[in-house]
């Protein structure tokens, strides 16, 4: 495992995991455009050459729609990466964006075998992601139709953005990409954690019904107005 993807999950470990902080990691080929998406969300800038990624964690406080005071984790990964580093990055993020450029079709193949490995690591199909094919500002270089990416997204039951990091304009659609994703985690995490407590309740009634037939629990004597137990 790479000595600095080791560091920057360790500085950042699942104990350490707040309920208002949500981890995002971008996943995709090298050079679709990791690095350019999280830097225009983040300074809103389009800087045109990286040094390739090694991996950098951002960390960004944003007030959302909800009025939630939310920090997002993000996560720039490598584009040239093993299958063993990608299980330590899916282990620990909560939502992912699968990154492919328009431009390449090998990318977008590539953003299949990424899912798959994420969904064998976290022993899940059901993942809070988007799918993002960038560089649609080289429209006449285009490899990957839309409904390719959007067939995809949907197979995925996840949003799909087809957009350019270096088009200004498509700022908003950046944002709500990074905003988006931390709040329909959020309301998937509510649903489930109301579903373990009613079902957890649940459980205790019928545990309480069994007592009660099987005569583990005294039954209630009725008074004239109270009940009492005896
Ligand atoms: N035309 C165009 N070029 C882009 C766009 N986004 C990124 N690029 C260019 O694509 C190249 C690669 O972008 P990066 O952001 O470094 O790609 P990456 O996926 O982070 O690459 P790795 O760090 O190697 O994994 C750079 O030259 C960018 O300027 C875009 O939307 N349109």
């Amino acid at each position: 495992m790479n000595g600095s993807t080791s560091r920057l999950l360790r500085s950042s470990p699942a104990s350490d995991h707040k309920d208002n902080v949500c981890r995002i990691v971008l996943l995709g080929q090298p050079g679709v455009g990791k690095t350019a998406l999280t830097v225009r969300f983040l300074t809103k800038r389009f800087i045109g050459e990286y040094c390739p990624t090694l991996e950098s964690i951002y960390r960004y406080m944003y007030t959302s729609a909800d009025e939630e005071d939310t920090r997002l984790d993000i996560l720039d990964t490598a584009g040239q990466l093993s299958t063993e580093w990608k299980e330590s990055y899916a282990l620990w993020a909560d939502c992912f964006i699968f990154v492919y450029s328009i431009t390449d079709y090998t990318s977008f193949d590539e953003v299949h075998r990424l899912r798959r490995l994420v969904e064998s690591a976290k022993r899940s199909s059901s993942l809070c992601c988007a799918v993002v094919g960038n560089k649609n500002d080289l429209v006449y270089d285009r490899q990957v139709t839309v409904s390719q990416g959007q067939e995809l997204a949907t197979d995925l039951g996840c949003r799909f953005y087809e957009l350019s990091a270096c088009d200004w304009n498509q700022y908003p659609q950046i944002y709500s990409l990074f905003t988006e994703l931390p709040a329909s985690w959020r309301r998937s995490r509510t649903q489930r954690e109301g579903r373990q407590r009613k079902s957890s309740s649940g459980t205790k009634f019928k545990q309480a019904i069994q007592k009660v037939i099987s005569g583990k629990t005294p039954h209630p004597k009725r008074t004239s107005n109270n009940v009492v137990y005896s």
